[in-house]
């Protein structure tokens, strides 16, 4: 049972489905992407914890496999503890993630791992002394978002009012909580797939991917490339800090490891227990892409973590705000070589709603970016 069901849910969907799973698809709103492909599907509040468990206890699912952080995630943690679920990787994983400052405060507190510095907040007046204390340019985001939405950079005190309006407007649940982050000036950043599957010996191994380069746009991926070459020190240290964080969230599947570099320096970011949007890349570069290999993990199947080719991925997004659009010049972006497309299928187009992504695998980064970019931009949304 996938808990969110949206284009990545989708192709985890695919990938169960082709080793003969039988999967259900849960999101908040009717026709989600993953519903589309899935054997049968429920539309519910997956943030009530009673709703959801009424639902694992009537469908009573042999895996419980989190696609988005907003759902009841205390919930999960009460059925696993009972005997009552499994939760992929684990609930515990869901329920420290679903929230930045469970996360944050595991992976800077607990596990001692570079961050950038952090206070949460409650109140404007709290927000304006938090910022204070760590000072401009910060970052401000909800506790409990994705995807950019409700976060703002800050150059000075004149932008923490609307920021905490924006905040408030972005969160996914509103907790009325947002963290303030020091500006991380990094050369650039990476998503580290890692993978925590069993060995023949029955013992959790964890493998990497190579790294994927990505450049976000108002804290939403627009656009990734893997391989992204690293120093041998960055990338050792990138690994130490994705096997330290995954080893703790524990469980078996795939997790992306968000990180920022600056030379030989690595700063943890954030982790998502399940497949990553940047790594979308991974359907166009890996002999087993990202949802393959969660798929393989969570089944107690051997992965291989092979990239077979420079890759890139670009964000098409919706551009209308309408539902039922189609798009025109797929033939013109397909025609380009090494390009593939997927389309999601979300009933609803917003301005900056993702609705597909454009592929591109060539001999070189480079080249894939710039046909990755091309071919996106090759295919127009039109109104219905
Ligand atoms: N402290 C920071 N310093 C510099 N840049 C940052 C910082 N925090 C976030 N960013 C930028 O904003 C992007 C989005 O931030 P973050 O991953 O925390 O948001 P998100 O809403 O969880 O996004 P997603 O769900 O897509 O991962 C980062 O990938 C990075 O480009
Ligand atoms: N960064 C997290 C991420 O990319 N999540 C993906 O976006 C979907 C929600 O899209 P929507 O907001 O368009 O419904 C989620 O279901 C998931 O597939
Ligand atoms: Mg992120």
């Amino acid at each position: 049972m996938l808990l969110g069901s949206g284009e990545l849910g989708k192709e985890v969907i695919i990938a169960l489905q082709r080793l003969g799973v039988e999967t259900i698809a849960v999101d908040r709103y009717e026709n989600a992407p993953g519903q589309q492909v899935a054997h049968r599907s429920h539309v519910i509040d997956m943030t009530d914890g009673a709703a959801l468990a009424a639902l694992i206890a009537a469908e009573q699912p042999h895996l419980v496999v989190p696609e988005i952080e907003a759902i009841a995630t205390a919930t999960l943690v009460e059925l696993e503890k009972a005997g009552q679920a499994t939760v992929i990787p684990t609930a515990r994983a869901a329920w420290l993630t679903m929230n930045r400052e469970g996360i944050r405060r595991l992976a800077a507190e607990e596990l001692g791992l570079p961050s950038s510095p952090y206070r949460f907040a409650d109140s404007l007046d709290a927000l304006r002394a938090a910022c204070g204390e760590i000072g401009f340019p910060c970052i401000v985001k909800p506790v409990m978002s994705s995807s950019g939405k409700g976060q703002s950079k800050l150059d000075g005190p004149q932008d923490v009012e609307s920021a905490w309006s924006a905040a408030a407007a972005g969160s996914r649940v509103d907790a009325g909580r947002v963290i303030v982050e020091g500006f991380i000036d990094f050369d650039y950043e990476i998503t580290l797939l890692t993978v925590r599957a069993r060995n023949a010996d029955g013992r959790i191994d964890t493998h990497f991917c190579e790294p994927i380069g990505h450049v976000q746009v108002q804290g939403d991926y627009v656009e990734s490339w893997q391989p992204h070459p690293m120093p041998t020190l960055a990338l050792e240290r990138a690994r130490d800090i994705a096997r330290k964080v995954t080893g703790n969230l524990g469980g078996t599947g795939l997790f992306g490891v968000e990180l920022f570099v600056r030379g030989d320096m690595v700063w943890f970011s954030e982790v998502s227990p399940r497949p990553h949007d940047t790594g979308m890349v991974t359907m166009a570069s890996q002999a087993q892409n990202e949802f393959e290999l969660h798929a393989r993990a969570i089944l107690g199947l051997p992965v291989d973590t092979t990239l077979r080719s420079p890759a890139a991925s670009a964000v098409i997004y919706g551009g209308l705000e309408a539902a039922g659009i189609a798009f025109d010049g797929l033939a013109d972006a397909l025609s380009m070589p090494g390009v593939d497309i997927r389309l999601f299928g979300k009933p609803q187009s917003f301005a900056r709603r993702r609705m597909g992504v454009a592929l591109a695998a060539a001999g070189d980064v480079e080249t894939a970016r710039t046909h990755a970019k091309e071919a996106a931009a090759r295919v127009r949304p039109v109104a219905p």
